[in-house]
């Protein structure tokens, strides 16, 4: 049997899939052409990341097609419901990622509160006048450690999360419309371990109370945060945003920021994807990632070894 990876898999995902007696093929075929070339070329299985979407119009003209599987977690480029209506099995990795996304995050913390994306941006080619300028332009940084991070969302990314927070000396709270209390193991490299519960509490009161709020839900149908919830938020409040695009209003965002209510946000997901707004492009207190959350070795080789090990339970 066939499988397009249609927007990639890693070496060990494929590997994988070979000694099972699949046939993986990793040509990148174009959005409109999908279709046509799963039926030409006997497909079984499509996966896909985030790029290829799998609507109603696919999953109609392809009646081959046993299974449609994402390499991640977040399933909104995919019409889930109705190719499980046709019986599809719909399979994706959700627990595979989470690391790579809380360490993106921690990334863009910490890029936030020594503004390391604006000095990149701005170090002199020659040592000048402009290196003492920047030094005292960016002479008052912040410690994270202290300091409440607020978590919206507190599953398997919200967690890891809150793991790396709890490690660099943070407190954590958070929101959940589901989960009311999590333990979190925070593991030492010598087996050591401490947890620590946390009890979640509403969205309003973990706006109100944190000094860096980040994002961990999935895609929504409207804003979570828009300008009548940053005006909730502590003055210089810093946010980021690796979860999905849409969740924070972006044309209230940069009022925020331009005003100083927000202190600084890093983005690793946009609302237009893949060509988010020249605003937050040029932005000098946006820290800018194009969706990577997942993108690390370690995370793509769990996402195609466990792809690989649900396709051979399923068609084998
Ligand atoms: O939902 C996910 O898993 C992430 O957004 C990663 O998306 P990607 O596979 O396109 O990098």
């Amino acid at each position: 049997m066939k499988v397009l990876a249609n927007d990639g898999i890693s070496k060990s995902g494929i590997l994988a899939l070979e000694k099972g007696g699949f046939e993986v093929i990793t040509t990148k075929v174009a959005q409109e052409q999908v279709a046509n070339y799963i039926n030409e070329n006997n497909v079984s299985v499509i996966l896909v990341r985030s790029a290829t979407k799998v609507r109603k119009d696919i999953i109609d003209a392809c009646p081959g097609i046993k299974i449609i599987g994402r390499g991640g977690v977040g399933m909104d480029n995919i019409d889930v419901e109705y190719a499980k209506s046709k019986g599809i099995h719909v399979i994706n990795t959700p627990a595979s990622s989470s690391e790579s996304v809380a360490e993106l995050v921690f990334g863009h913390l910490l890029t936030g509160v020594r503004f390391l994306h604006d000095s990149n941006r701005n170090m002199p080619l020659e040592g000048d006048t402009k290196f003492n300028e920047l030094k005292k332009a960016y002479a008052n940084g912040v410690e994270l450690r202290g300091k409440t991070l607020g978590i919206v969302g507190i599953g398997r990314i919200g967690q890891a999360t809150a793991k790396m927070a709890l490690g660099l000396g943070m407190k954590v709270i958070a929101a959940d419309s589901f989960i009311p209390q999590v333990d979190v193991k925070v593991e030492f490299f010598d087996g050591q371990a401490i947890t620590t519960t946390i009890k979640t509490q509403s969205l309003e009161s973990v706006f109100a109370e944190s000094d860096f709020i980040t994002l961990h839900v999935p895609a929504q149908n409207g804003y979570i945060v828009t300008e009548k919830e940053f005006a909730t938020m502590k003055n210089g409040v810093g946010i980021v945003n690796c979860a999905r695009g849409g969740v924070i209003n972006e044309v209230d965002l940069v009022k925020a920021l331009d005003s100083g209510k927000v202190a600084f946000a890093g983005l690793d997901v946009f609302e237009n994807e893949p060509t988010p707004a020249t605003q937050l492009l040029m932005h000098p207190k946006i820290s800018l990632t194009p969706h990577i959350g997942a993108a690390t070795g370690e995370a793509q080789d769990r996402i195609g070894t466990e792809l690989a090990s649900q396709i051979i339970s399923l068609l084998s």
